[in-house]
């Protein structure tokens, strides 16, 4: 049997890669919330016709906070491998990643005040 093809192999890669994404919506309950935010910040954008530069910057974050939590994600379940039973250190561990998932979404949350405020204004104004 011949050594598999590189495109066979990156097929895989993709599946692999495209199976863990899948995994994290469907054991996340975070997930769901930030596919929540995600669509309603999708919506507003295209109710209030942001720029292409906003458009862009919107789904940097939402890129951002999707892939915070994914890895957010991967840290626990490998922590909760290594470490099942209490110790400071997994606590640690587990803390600093909810930590990076809360700013990237702080950050997020900012940069949609930043974008949507001014839409808001001149909405409500009329
Ligand atoms: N093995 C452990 N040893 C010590 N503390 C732990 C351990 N596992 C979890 N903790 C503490 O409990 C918190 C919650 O851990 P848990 O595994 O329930 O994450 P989670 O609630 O599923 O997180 P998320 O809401 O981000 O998915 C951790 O942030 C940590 O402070």
């Amino acid at each position: 049997m011949g050594r598999p093809s590189f495109f066979s192999t990156r097929y895989n890669s993709f599946k692999f890669a495209f199976k863990g994404m899948t995994a994290v919506f469907r054991s996340e309950p975070n997930m769901h919330l930030h596919v929540l935010a995600s669509i309603i910040v999708f919506v507003m954008a295209y109710r209030f016709e942001v720029t292409r530069m906003e458009w862009c910057l919107l789904i940097f974050c939402v890129g951002m906070v999707w892939m915070a939590e994914i890895f957010n994600t991967s840290i626990e379940t490998l922590t909760n491998l290594v470490s099942p039973d209490y110790n400071v250190l997994a606590g640690k561990t587990k803390d600093l990643a909810a930590g990076a998932v809360l700013m990237a979404a702080i950050t997020a949350a900012v940069i949609g005040l930043v974008i949507f405020v001014p839409y808001w204004i001149a909405y409500v104004k009329g």
